[in-house]
């Protein structure tokens, strides 16, 4: 099971597949270095960061889905994990981004869509929303992306947000790219929910 996590009003999950670009993306969001472009699936516990230059804890969780030379029982191990830590603190979470390759993530899903099967990311987005944590996708690597709108109405579709993919920008659907340093959308999103939070907390007192 994962250790604890700092005591912090304002966490940021950050989930996602191997290879999507998390570790380039929270080099981007810490000012930190990580190691990237290593062994995939090398993340395995939660590694809780600070976000600059916002107020908030990031909490780096391990990727799931494909990893190469980790064995199938492991794999389920890291799921239930994930699913566990994200019931147990899902009061407190802020945000679940659920980061994706911008240029793959549609071929992967339909690739592992089927009858009997929900793909990984699109049933980890749906999980968020059933335990009440706001879900955004970051759409990272649109810098490889020549079809935009088409591709982001695309994903849109796939984790059942009506397209056009515009209605969801700035609160759930973040296009960056995490490489070029351009992900302001990211951060405004964040934002957004944490001024939803922030208002619902006021709320309480009446
Ligand atoms: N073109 C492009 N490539 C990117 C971007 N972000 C990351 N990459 C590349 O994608 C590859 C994977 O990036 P990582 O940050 O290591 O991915 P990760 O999700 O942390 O992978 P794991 O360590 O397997 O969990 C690297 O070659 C990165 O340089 C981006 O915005 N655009």
């Amino acid at each position: 099971m994962f250790e604890t996590r700092p005591d912090r009003d304002a966490e940021v999950a950050l989930l996602g597949r191997s290879n999507v670009g998390k570790s380039t993306l929270m080099r981007e969001i810490t000012g930190h270095s990580f190691d990237t472009g290593g062994k995939p699936g090398v993340t395995r516990e939660p590694n809780h960061y600070d976000w600059a230059p916002e107020d908030f804890v990031v909490t780096d969780l391990p990727g799931f889905g494909f990893m190469a030379g980790v064995e199938e029982g492991r794999r389920e191990a890291i799921k239930t994990d994930i699913v566990r830590y994200l019931e147990q603190y899902a009061e407190r979470i802020l945000a679940g981004v659920v980061v994706l390759d911008g240029k793959a993530a549609v071929d992967i899903i339909d690739r592992h869509s089927g009858p009997d099967e929900i793909p990984h990311t699109v049933e980890l987005f749906g999980f968020l929303q059933e335990v009440g944590i706001p879900a955004v996708l970051a759409v990272n690597k649109m810098d490889k992306v020549e079809d935009r709108d088409e591709r982001l109405d695309a994903i849109a579709d796939r984790f059942g947000l009506y397209p056009p993919w515009q209605q969801w920008e700035a609160e759930t659907i973040a296009p960056i790219s995490a490489k070029r340093g351009t992900i302001e959308p990211l951060n405004q999103a964040v934002r957004h929910h944490l001024h939803a939070a922030k208002r619902d907390d006021l709320f309480k007192f009446f």
